[in-house]
């Protein structure tokens, strides 16, 4: 691309790096989480949430298991302050979850801001102002120590009115920007409100250090969170926090390599909702947490009722591919996923079924209330046997054998390719019921007698077009001498009978349902399912329904 020069800028690498967190493989614990969907979620979207809403919204990130939540920006809006108002007035907030609310250095939106969290009984009070060196020269036109002063007149200025207002207020600081601004003068610049606020124990204070824009690749924002948690004054006292968006597309990765660097604390939305490209989606990290064996301590059981509320309250959409979320996520349209996931998951449900390894779904569907039927293995022309045979046994409890499988297996794909769109379990079920199963032209099978039990002698009733005859053979078994009467009657042979049955459960009703398949004198095979409440007479119209197949395909070839 041709314009490509004008963005080579450097990336503010620490001075000093020492990488430990390189060695850890993964967390050990979930960081502290805040949610911002309400303030960074909701400015960011095409029209912000109204009362209502927000107060939909904020019940449910109760719900999952948020204990911080940044409910807005007070002094932004009529609505913004009227929602903490009512949160607090009518007592919303509960006692194990702490608010908190974004102020800019400016007086007027301080005090603002203190009006409205009148009587807040556990707040945070989130002050920000641009540290970055974009931001210093064409925004604020003002000097380093200026920025600073911004920063610390603000600091001061919360303390005051956390003293004059009633209510339990702790701080927040970000330099906002702060992976645009060189290194060590965010860390002055944290220092320098760090100094007036100085946390305690009991009074600690978040430090917040956004990735707004995120500028660099992961290991750089983790160097640079490194840096910050190793030389950040007061650090015993400090919450280190991150804020990462997802500019880049490495949110995630920033968030996780960020904790291992040091930081507590991780502020992001649902799906990822937020500026721009957006915050980091706290689904995600918190699954990938889950994904790992530890306990994110929010509730992602049921995503779909999420979703459905996200969608509707944000106006967003969670797209197809969403980690976790999306529709398609656990979905696998081609043939040999499918057959590795059909086999994993008969695998575990065998071997191991307290743990979950089945190829090529990182967590088990059902845990964030996704179900097997319909989301995992669905059937287009990329699919294969293993797949389409999963679908039969896991929605219609059909269970072919393999050969069988393979056989309806390529019919189904060479379906959906000429239909050009994907196949739904009963269309497939359709396909194979109009295809194997009870077929009777053009030989109807009507009824069968024994007369002679020695060699299983049979009389077999069937009718070809108008014409009703009885035909008659013998052999080693009841179904090979019916089998015998039809090749002999109809002038045809083929070998090697494969057969196979089980029990169909279909409602309250249990049926039994056979396959049988026969081999022609060219090798090929030809396939047939009988289903009936009588085993035998199920097995007898797998047979007709092969031997169906057979004339079928043979009259159609000569
Ligand atoms: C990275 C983030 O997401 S930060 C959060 C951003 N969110 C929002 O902005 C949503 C809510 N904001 C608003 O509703 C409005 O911006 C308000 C009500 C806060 C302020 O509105 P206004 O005063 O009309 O103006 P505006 O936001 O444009 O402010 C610009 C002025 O504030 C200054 N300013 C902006 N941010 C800050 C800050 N954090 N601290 C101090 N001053 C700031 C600018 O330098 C500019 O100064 P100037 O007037 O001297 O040029
Ligand atoms: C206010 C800060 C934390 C912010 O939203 C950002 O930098 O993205």
């Amino acid at each position: 691309m041709k314009n490509v020069e004008k963005y080579a800028r450097g990336y503010f690498m620490p001075p000093e790096t020492s990488l430990k967190w390189t060695q850890k493989e993964y967390m050990t614990e979930a960081p502290t989480w805040c949610s911002v969907d309400l303030r960074d979620g909701n400015q960011a979207l095409i029209v912000p949430m109204n009362l209502e809403e927000k107060l939909e919204y904020f019940r449910m990130l109760v719900e999952i298991g948020f204990k911080e939540i940044e409910v807005g920006f007070p002094a932004a809006s009529e609505t913004e302050f009227v929602f903490l108002r009512t949160l607090i007035e009518q007592e919303l907030i509960p006692d194990d979850v702490t608010i908190q609310v974004l102020t800019q250095s400016r007086e007027h939106i301080i005090r603002k801001t203190f009006e409205a969290l009148k009587g807040a009984k556990k707040a945070v009070v989130h002050l920000y102002n641009s540290t970055s060196v974009a931001q210093r020269e064409q925004v604020f036109r003002k000097s380093k120590q200026e920025i600073i002063d911004i920063a610390v007149e603000g600091a001061k200025l919360l303390q005051r009115c956390a003293e004059e207002t009633e209510g339990n207020f702790q701080f927040q600081y970000s330099p906002e920007s702060f992976t645009g601004t060189e290194i060590d003068f965010a860390l002055e610049v944290c220092n320098s409100v760090l100094g007036v606020w100085r946390p305690t124990a009991d009074n600690p204070v978040i430090i917040n250090l956004p990735a707004t824009v995120s500028m660099s690749m992961p290991h750089v924002y983790a160097s640079q969170i490194e840096y910050m948690s190793e030389h950040l004054n007061f650090r015993e006292h400090v919450i280190l926090s991150l804020h990462p968006h997802n500019d880049r597309g490495t949110g995630v990765a920033d968030a996780e390599l960020g904790v291992l660097a040091g930081a507590q604390r991780v502020e992001g939305t649902l799906f990822g909702n937020g500026e721009r490209t957006g915050n980091v989606d706290i689904v995600t990290l918190a699954l990938n947490l889950y994904s790992h064996g530890i306990d994110p301590k929010l509730n992602f059981e049921n995503i779909p009722a999420i979703i459905s509320v996200y969608e509707r309250l944000t106006k967003m959409r969670v797209s197809e591919r969403h980690p976790y979320g999306g529709e398609l996520v656990f979905t696998a349209f081609s043939g040999s996923h499918q057959d590795a996931i059909a086999k994993g998951m008969k695998w575990r449900e065998e071997k191991a079924p307290g743990t979950w390894s089945v190829p090529y779904l990182l967590i088990d569907p059902k845990d964030i209330g996704r179900e097997y039927e319909g989301d995992i293995i669905r059937i287009n022309s990329q699919s294969g046997k293993g797949g389409i045979g999963y679908v039969l046994q896991l929605k219609y409890g059909l269970d072919l054998p393999a050969k069988m499988r393979e056989n309806f297996g390529y019919f189904v794909k060479n379906v959906s390719d000429h239909r050009q769109k994907e196949l739904m379990p009963d269309e497939i079920y359709d396909i194979f019921q109009k295809e194997y199963v009870n077929i009777q032209t053009p030989v109807e099978f009507i009824k069968y007698r024994s007369t002679d039990h020695e060699d299983f002698q049979t009389i077999v009733t069937i009718r070809t077009g108008n014409e009703v005859k009885e035909i008659e053979g013998a052999g080693n078994g009841r179904l090979d001498a019916i089998s015998n009467a039809l090749q002999t009657s109809l002038s045809i042979s083929y070998t090697d009978l494969i057969y196979k049955e089980h029990a169909l459960e279909t409602g309250s009703k249990s049926q039994a349902v056979s396959y049988i398949g026969i081999t022609a004198s060219d090798g090929s095979l030809y396939w047939g399912c009988g289903i009936d409440v009588d085993i035998m007479i199920s097995s007898v119209k797998a047979l007709f329904s092969a031997v169906n197949q057979f004339i079928r395909i043979k009259n159609s070839s000569s």
